[in-house]
């Protein structure tokens, strides 16, 4: 079946946000008297969405989670940061620009399914000038569960009107190759985001791709081909 609709992961995908959440991170932690965190390390804390980003830089572990009192505390404080913080230094990777533009002007139905809040993540694609192009953003808040959850990815096919079997999920990360793939979307992953830590190499998907603009190229070759 050929593919219509492309759903793209946000942070490691189509914008490197490290900068700016590990920047709303150390604020953080500096107002709770802690040490702060390298980029490298809170890029591993990425992709489980804010709540598991909070838990993960105050406990230093991937699964552990901060006393109640103190991640209430800490996510007020983190989230009061990141609103001023958001879009400040958060940078393109090569080719997305690119790309978006091929799909769109292909007819390519287009949406973001991130683990990002909603109330980040519209802001963010607005200052970097790219909501334009997305005719669905379903955020880490948007259902009741996150990706690795499919829930995300099929509300996502239902508001676009396509069948998973029609959709492509490009993203970054294990979180994106499980989500897409319990809801029978194949996905690509690109080599360059933040995969919790790991290579992308490791992590089973349907293919590697090392830009969105060579994503969208192989999109219309496919279509164009006989
Ligand atoms: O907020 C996160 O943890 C990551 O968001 P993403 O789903 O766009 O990678």
């Amino acid at each position: 079946m050929t593919i219509q609709a492309v759903l793209f992961d946000l942070d490691g995908t189509l914008l490197h946000t490290v900068p700016d959440l590990a920047a709303a991170v150390n604020a953080m932690l500096v107002d709770l008297g802690k040490p702060v965190l390298s980029e490298e390390t809170v890029a591993v804390y990425v992709g489980k969405g804010a709540e598991n980003l909070v838990n993960r830089s105050l406990t230093g572990s991937m699964t552990e989670k901060a006393s109640p009192e103190l991640y209430a505390q800490a996510m007020a404080n983190w989230q009061n940061h990141y609103t001023h913080i958001n879009g400040n230094h958060s940078v393109f990777y090569d080719g997305v620009k690119e790309g978006l533009a091929l799909l769109k002007q292909a007819g390519f139905k287009l949406a973001v399914v991130t683990n990002k809040p909603e109330r980040f993540t519209h802001p963010l694609l607005e200052r970097t000038g790219i909501a334009h192009y997305f005719e669905v953003v379903v955020g880490g808040d948007t259902c009741p569960v996150k990706k690795p959850d499919p829930m995300p990815v099929q509300h996502a096919c239902r508001l676009l009107g396509v069948e998973p079997a029609q959709t492509l999920m490009i993203g970054d990360s294990v979180n994106d190759s499980l989500a897409a793939n319990a809801a029978g979307v194949p996905c690509w992953l690109l080599p360059y985001g933040y995969n919790e830590g790991r290579s992308v190499h490791e992590t089973q998907c349907d293919g590697i791709v090392n830009t969105i603009e060579e994503a969208a190229q192989r999109l219309i070759g496919t279509r164009t081909s006989p």
